[in-house]
């Protein structure tokens, strides 16, 4: 059965707001041929830009969301966005432990918890990132971490709030401009552990919760990613960051799908 396919990026700390809202507009025009049962598509720039973009851009076609979260609706949080706040903005969806959180700003699988329960709780389209760094694959223990981050982070989310749920698994190894990407090989793999592992969570449920790959995606592994059983989407930094390309990158990865269906 041909399932729906979800693409989105973080824009993480480029582009300001005239630069992210008219990126969103320009993408908008790009892709609005393409049937929204088909394809989601989210884009998640920085903070400063989301009241520009939230009112400028046309989110029937895009989703936008915020790149990270506070647990607490208000308080004393000195630097920190609270979901109350997202919300006054009229947010899309939440993204919650992305690996640069995780590992340059020591968030943990604890603080993950209390995020995605508070994103969850104020309605948000919840996306959590999981990943194993290279050291724990090199040991080979991907799957004992993704199965950990996963446990903990979704520990005490009632089954109700799983059509909100969304997953990225984005090894660190393989993000950013010194990454390697995953083979679509391995990542299937992951995709299975988590998958299995979210059903253990969730029950059948889980059947319903989008499992994206990210890590160094790219028109070279778009497509051969996009085939696999257990991948849903693509999750995408640098090769998205032009509409035009980005859009290039989501029909061959659309087209490439279909054929193999076929
Ligand atoms: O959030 C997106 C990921 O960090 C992937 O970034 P990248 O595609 O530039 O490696």
């Amino acid at each position: 059965m041909k399932k729906k396919l979800y693409f989105g990026s973080n824009l993480k700390m480029y582009k300001p707001i005239k630069e992210t809202v008219e990126y969103l507009q320009s993408l908008v025009e790009h892709t609005k041929d393409i049937s929204r049962d088909e394809i989601e598509l989210f884009i998640i720039p920085s903070y400063t830009t989301l009241e520009s973009a939230v009112n400028k851009v046309d989110r029937n076609y895009i989703k936008i969301g915020a790149q990270n979260m506070c647990w607490e609706d208000e308080g004393q949080f000195t630097g920190e966005i609270s979901p109350v706040m997202l919300k006054e903005l009229g947010l899309d969806l939440v993204m919650i432990g992305h690996s640069e959180r995780r590992h340059v700003f020591g968030e943990t699988d604890v603080e993950e918890n209390k995020k995605v329960k508070a994103a969850l709780n104020h309605d948000f389209t919840t996306l959590l990132c999981i990943g194993e760094t290279a050291e724990e694959k090199n040991f080979g223990i991907s799957a004992e971490v993704l199965r950990t981050q996963l446990k903990v982070g979704f520990h005490d989310v009632p089954v109700s709030q799983v059509p909100n749920i969304w997953v990225a698994y984005e090894p660190v190894w393989s993000i950013g401009v010194n990454g390697t990407p995953a083979s679509a090989d391995y990542a299937e793999e992951m995709h299975k552990v988590i998958k299995e592992c979210l059903q253990e969570i969730f029950g059948d449920a889980s059947k319903d919760i989008p499992v994206l790959y990210g890590g160094s995606v790219n028109p070279g592994n778009a497509n051969e990613l996009i085939v696999q059983p257990s991948i849903d989407g693509l999750f995408t930094g640098r090769a998205a960051w032009q509409a035009d390309k980005f859009d290039k990158l989501i029909r061959d990865a659309k087209a490439t799908y279909e054929a193999a269906q076929a």
